[in-house]
């Protein structure tokens, strides 16, 4: 026998390994754990509509929150029973095994738990010696008792009970063989999972490794693994662990959570299912993930991270010109997956770091064919690059971009839909009107219709040229009416300079269906604003068909 053969029951070990990795439960905790983020306030509204997009991503478990401790979370399961028709997922609900010194039939934690009606509970229990004796305050026996008897009670009703074992990595650091004891008893008292917790977020996937190797070689049951991400490790520790031998993973989308959040689910099962060859979604789950993500970052109300692994907006952004070159002959080249298997999409950025090649895939994201078009191509390059130099960004504008590039196009030149004459803005302060300041503009164009004059109010000088444009445009272009600005961002690119400085505005544009985004540059505000202010009115009608009238 060579010396690298393995034994009977090392082969045993090795196929209980592959067979928790290939059948690893998916477990999301966004609405308990996730919702313990700084500033996060779910209203039950928000679970309600939260859950739904968890169970089409295809997760196996919800956990809801925690009944009996906090009021809107009691009235979620309520609701939840009679208003959710989940397809995949089991809900479960989380709270605490019983008080020291108590039973668990006459808790009025475990109780509440049990009307939930939730078909899954997840008990937190301690399994760091150091949290029994001074956070509960009791000894490491009845935690024991403590963790079996509530686990039995709530198996004896028929739920399926999951246990967390809160600190375990550290606890299991300190004194492995109480620690252990936790995950013994939780399984002989008819735990379903027991999940090894990284509670304080500070592991690295080598301990990992080895921590739940150990366990998985010291007892029987399904382990699963709760990481936090404090090292900046949390989706590594997990994989880690699942590479170990776990078979059931938890998260919260987006890596919502306490302090520096959990390990994001999200990223987690991309991981899974594509490097590792896992299925752990249910149906094609995975290729919603990244409208799933936005959704969800709707409801919670935080943007959404540009750079999120997979579902970000710049995942799959590339800025670089010799990216671009390689991307033109395959985008494999420069892409760790195909974009579409999480839903998301290629972008290219133009900037001063592109080529002609940025230039070229630019084109096509926008309907152009420039392949072959050495010279123009050379043109646009150098176009903006020069602009770039001057204080324009244009991976933040594409639709100044666009209109940029269609300026150099012999086909599809921006069509002409007015000529400006002048335009001016004033701020008044009238002393006796409660300091009050007033703006007012006057904007002069021509459209076919005629000469146009129209002066527009507003909070400041910019919001005023906006409604002095608006006005002077809408007999002829009525469709700017749904036009709307949704953001308006102002950057000094030279602060040495002062009050002279140069000035850039980035402008984000809606119709309530898209949005677009231009930018204006120059030594005054105004002027600045207006130029991004024009372009956007200008690449909205070209968008939406407009001829010029
Ligand atoms: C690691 C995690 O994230 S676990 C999830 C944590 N989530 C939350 O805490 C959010 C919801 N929490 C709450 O609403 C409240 O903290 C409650 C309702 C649970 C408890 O509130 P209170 O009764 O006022 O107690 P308080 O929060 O001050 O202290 C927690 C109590 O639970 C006990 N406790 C903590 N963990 C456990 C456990 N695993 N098993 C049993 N008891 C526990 C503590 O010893 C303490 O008991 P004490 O009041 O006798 O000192
Ligand atoms: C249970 C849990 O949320 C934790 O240990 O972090």
């Amino acid at each position: 026998m060579s010396s690298t053969a393995t034994t009977g029951p090392a082969r045993a070990e090795q196929a209980r390994v592959e067979q928790a990795r290939a059948t690893v439960q998916v477990y999301d905790t966004t609405l308990r754990d996730g919702a313990q983020q700084e500033g996060m306030n779910l209203s039950v509204a928000d679970k309600l509509a939260i859950a739904p997009l968890l169970d089409e991503l295809g997760v196996g478990y919800i956990e809801g929150g925690w009944p009996g401790a906090i009021p809107k979370d009691t009235e979620f399961f309520a609701r939840a029973a009679k208003e959710l028709d989940l397809r995949h997922a089991r809900l479960a609900a989380f709270g605490s095994t019983c008080k020291a010194g108590s039973q668990p039939h006459e808790d009025a934690q475990v109780r509440a738990l049990v009307e939930s009606e939730a078909p899954v509970i997840t008990l937190v229990a301690k399994s760091d010696l150091r949290h029994v004796e001074r956070a509960l305050r009791t000894d490491g026996q009845e935690n024991l008792r403590m963790i079996a008897a509530t686990v039995r009670y709530l198996v004896g009703l028929g739920r399926e009970v999951i246990l967390d074992a809160e600190h375990f990595f550290d606890g299991y650091r300190y004194d492995p063989v109480y620690a252990l004891s936790c995950v013994r008893t939780a399984f002989d008292a008819g735990a379903a999972t027991v999940v090894l917790c990284d509670t304080n977020g500070g592991m690295l996937p080598d301990w990992v490794t080895q921590v739940v190797s150990e366990v998985r070689a010291a007892t029987e049951g399904r382990l699963g693994m709760h990481a936090h991400n404090d090292s900046g490790c949390a989706v590594a520790n997990t994989l880690a662990a699942v590479a170990a031998g776990a078979g059931h993973v938890q998260g919260t989308v987006n890596g919502y959570g306490e302090r520096t959040g959990n390990a994001d689910l999200l990223t987690c099962v991309a991981n899974l299912q594509l490097k590792h060859g896992t299925t752990v979604l249910a149906e094609d789950g995975l290729a919603e993930s990244s409208r799933i993500s936005h959704a969800i970052s709707e409801i919670t109300n935080i943007s959404p991270y540009g750079r999120q692994p997979y579902v970000g907006a710049s995942a799959f952004a590339h800025k670089a010109g010799l990216h671009a070159s390689a991307i033109r002959v395959d985008p494999d080249l420069y892409q760790h997956i195909d974009p579409v298997a999480v839903g998301n999409d290629m972008r290219m950025l133009v900037s001063e770091m592109a080529g002609r090649a940025s230039i070229e895939l630019k084109g096509r994201e926008l309907g152009f064919d420039l392949a072959g078009q050495a010279e123009l191509l050379g043109r646009v390059t150098q176009r903006v690059k020069d602009a770039e130099a001057a204080g324009y960004t244009y991976d933040a504008a594409d639709a100044s971009f666009e209109l940029l590039l269609r300026a150099e196009l012999e086909h599809g030149r921006v069509p002409h839909f007015f000529d400006v004459e002048s335009w001016r803005t004033f701020v008044e302060h009238r002393p006796g009107k409660d300091g009050q300041v007033d703006s007012e503009a006057t904007v002069k164009l021509r459209t076919g219709h005629g000469r146009m004059i129209s002066t527009g109010e507003g909070n400041g000088p910019v919001n005023a040229l906006d409604h002095a444009l608006r006005g002077a445009l809408v007999g002829t272009y009525p469709e700017i009416e749904d036009f709307e600005l949704i953001d308006y961002k102002v950057r000094i690119l030279d602060t040495q300079q002062g009050t002279d400085a140069t000035i850039r505005v980035l402008i984000e544009t809606s119709d309530g269906v898209a949005s677009w985004s231009t930018v204006g540059v120059g030594t005054n505000i105004i002027e600045a604003s207006w130029e991004a202010l024009t372009e956007s009115i200008v690449w909205g009608l070209l968008h939406h068909g407009v001829e010029p009238r």
